[in-house]
């Protein structure tokens, strides 16, 4: 399985079709920008679908998930046998993720990458397992290169998948105890940013839980740092199956058109690795909403993004994504519905 795929062209968003949206949201019956972002987020979605009037009725939402093995050292409140348990609690409709998906109308799918303790039977999971956990970072590259290839085509499967369900929007999500300091450690390799700047408490961890995250990420990265000017390959040495699927997708998504809405700490990592892989990844990503975790800031400013909504979420599972949905659809709904000076008789600005 060859990674050329990754490099292959990404699409462009319809200027013609912003150009005529913006137009539009100029003859609504309301002072000129006084929707503030929902008039952007309107025009920015008319581009990404190139339509006048866009709709988010078919919005596909794929939670991936994956175990990890620097868990041994201790970086969780949780154990990791959580992860599989998570899994039966996604497809039995009781994790947040699963109401929110059920809540709002979008199709949820949970794609196994692998776990340390067997989920047992789930036929509603979809299997694409790799490995029980990624390798422990602190001693060797997380990855073996055809585990990362087979992450990264996991990703751009599930995309493949939500294009033939006919999807306007995708939501990727993650499950793995542990993903915040592979996450963490990805972004200090490609931020040239120090530990103690993005280790964070994570499911919970104490003032002390988090100084030895960040120690445990000084380890790794003493050891993989200077193999890490190449994202791939700082996603292979530090990043975790679910992440690195969620690094395909945003690349398969911004190849095939598909914008992404972007969840928190753990997707952003993700799609720093996509955008650096493909600078044009980032002209398909809107991004959901500011996590609590401290080092989601650091990441958002390097992805010049400015998040929906700041609701102290520290969750992941795509949940934060989701909450930012209805804005999006008040959007569409928004420029598709509302009448024009001419159309309701209302004098417009004066010269
Ligand atoms: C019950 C439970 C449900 C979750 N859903 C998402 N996460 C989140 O927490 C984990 C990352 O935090 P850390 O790096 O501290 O382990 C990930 O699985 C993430 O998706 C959960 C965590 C727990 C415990
Ligand atoms: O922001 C996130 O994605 C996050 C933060 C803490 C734990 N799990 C996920």
């Amino acid at each position: 399985m060859s990674l050329d795929w990754l490099h292959g062209p990404c699409a462009v968003p319809d200027a013609a079709t912003a150009a005529r949206a913006a137009a539009r949201q100029g003859r609504l019956t309301k002072p000129p920008g006084s929707l503030g972002r929902l008039e952007a987020l309107a025009v920015q979605l008319a581009a990404w679908q190139g339509h006048d009037q866009p709709t988010l009725e078919c919005v596909q939402v794929c939670v991936f998930a994956g175990d990890h093995g620097v868990v041994a050292q201790g970086v969780s409140a949780f154990p990791q046998a959580v992860t599989a348990q998570m899994l039966r609690n996604f497809v039995s409709g009781g994790a947040a993720v699963s109401v929110l998906a059920r809540q709002l109308g979008a199709h949820l799918e949970v794609v196994n990458l692998g776990t340390a303790v067997d989920p047992g039977p789930l036929p509603e999971l979809i299997d694409a397992r790799i490995a029980p956990m990624t390798t422990d970072f602190t001693i060797a590259p997380a990855m073996t290169t055809a585990q990362l290839n087979a992450a990264l085509s996991a990703g751009r499967d599930a995309v493949a998948r939500a294009r033939n369900a006919g999807a306007q929007l995708f939501i990727g999500g993650e499950m793995g105890i542990g993903n915040t300091t592979a996450a963490a450690a990805l972004a200090c390799a490609l931020l040239g940013e120090a530990p103690q700047q993005l280790a964070g408490p994570g499911t919970g961890l104490d003032a002390s839980g988090v100084r030895r995250k960040a120690a445990v990420i000084a380890q790794a990265l003493s050891l993989h740092e200077a193999h890490c000017g190449e994202p791939l390959e700082a996603l292979r040495r530090l990043g975790g199956f679910e992440i690195a699927a969620l690094t395909g997708a945003a690349i398969a998504c911004a190849q095939a058109g598909l914008p992404l809405l972007v969840d928190g700490f753990i997707v952003s990592a993700a799609m720093l690795a996509a955008c650096r892989i493909q600078p044009a990844v980032r002209d398909w990503l809107l991004f959901g909403h500011r996590s609590a975790e401290p080092g989601h800031d650091r990441v958002l400013q390097a992805l010049d993004a400015a998040p929906l909504l700041a609701l102290d979420m520290r969750l992941g599972e795509g949940s934060g994504a989701l909450t930012a949905l209805p804005l999006l659809r008040l959007a569409c709904a928004l420029h598709g519905e509302m009448a024009t000076f001419s159309e309701a008789g209302v004098a417009g600005s004066q010269p």
